[in-house]
């Protein structure tokens, strides 16, 4: 059974757009406790405009520390003790994120960079209808538009997500779990980003919901433009979903190439370790199309399955297509 979350229109794996929009380069992230705790470690990525690129890698590992990083949402004691994140401006700016000042780093925030969260689901206000919230972004981050121009936007923004816009007048609590998920996305989107940042967004839903949230995540990057970094220990998914990915053991990325080749020809140990933890990838239901071609999965006899309770949190889906 073949589920394929992708359009047509994306590009395929390898031939995303060379033009990069973030470029992470050895950034090192210590949590200053005693001992200190060194949770990404000499990290370098590169994000090109429009790729959906995956963070995998079991609990533990680094991704959401390195993530917020990013974003500069890291607190004490997390503290970043060397390495550059720049963002490659569609004006043709560079922005040294790791040196924005707290103004320039509000007004970059949900504008050119945002970020939905797992438990961003219940981080809608309760007291406050959908449609304060989304209208309170705009407000800040747009001054100049017109109260019908704010109300036209979230009326799209929602639509866009597949959130009728009658529900704007709704209160998070008369939302499903779902619906609320996708207002976060459609705040993500609120203004626009080049980036969007999505960690386990979907991980507490249940899994066709999750399906129909992803697939809308696809279509949407198909439609705007936007990169993703997706981040998620569900490594099918991740297959389905990202033109690249990036395996992360222990703060370190130790595996980065198209998903195909994660796929197909993974190298590093660990990388053949975590995709032999989820049976669905493995033998030949774990055949794996992307473009119309089929890669079968080399067999790694020497692979450990992986310990319980790491990487293979989630239930996997029927897994046998990506993209
Ligand atoms: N506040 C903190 N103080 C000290 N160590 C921390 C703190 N927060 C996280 N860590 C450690 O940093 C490392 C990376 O954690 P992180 O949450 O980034 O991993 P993750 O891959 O996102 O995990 P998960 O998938 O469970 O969210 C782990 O060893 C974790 O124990």
């Amino acid at each position: 059974m073949t589920h394929n979350l992708s359009s047509n229109a994306a590009p395929a794996a390898g031939e995303v757009t060379r033009d990069a929009v973030l470029t992470v380069r050895d950034l090192n992230v210590v949590y200053q406790g005693a001992p200190p705790v060194h949770a990404v470690k000499d990290v370098s990525l590169t994000l090109h405009r429009g790729e959906i690129l995956g963070l995998a890698g079991e609990s533990g590992c680094g991704k959401s520390t390195l993530a917020y990083a990013i974003n500069r949402l890291h607190e004490w004691p997390a503290e970043v003790t060397s390495g550059s994140v720049t963002f490659h401006d569609r004006d043709g700016q560079d922005l040294d994120l790791l040196a924005l000042r707290s103004e320039q780093l509000r007004r970059f925030r949900w504008s050119k960079l945002s970020m939905v969260f797992q438990g961003a689901m219940n981080a809608l206000n309760p007291v406050t209808s959908v449609r304060a919230q989304l209208e309170d972004v705009l407000t800040t981050h747009r001054p100049g538009m017109s109260k019908q121009d704010r109300r036209a936007r979230c009326a799209g923004v929602l639509e866009l997500v597949g959130v009728e816009p009658r529900r704007m007048d709704s209160y998070p609590h008369e939302l499903s779990g779902g619906m609320r998920q996708r207002v976060m996305i459609a705040m993500a989107l609120l203004l626009d980003p080049q980036v969007v940042i999505m960690d386990e967004p979907t991980t507490a839903l249940d899994v066709l919901v999750q399906r129909g949230i992803l697939r809308e995540i696809l279509r949407l990057r198909d439609e705007l433009g936007f990169a993703v970094i997706f981040i998620t220990h569900d490594l099918p998914l991740l297959l389905e979903l990202s033109d690249r990915i990036a395996v992360m053991l222990r703060g370190q990325v130790v595996e980065y190439d198209t998903a195909e080749t994660i796929y197909g020809q993974p190298r590093h140990p660990y990388t053949r370790q975590l995709l032999d933890s989820f049976p669905s990838l493995t033998g030949e239901r774990g055949a794996f199309l992307r473009g119309g071609a089929t890669v079968d999965r080399e067999t790694s006899p020497g692979a450990a399955p992986t310990e319980p309770g790491t990487a293979d949190g989630n239930q996997v889906r029927s897994h046998g297509g990506a993209r």
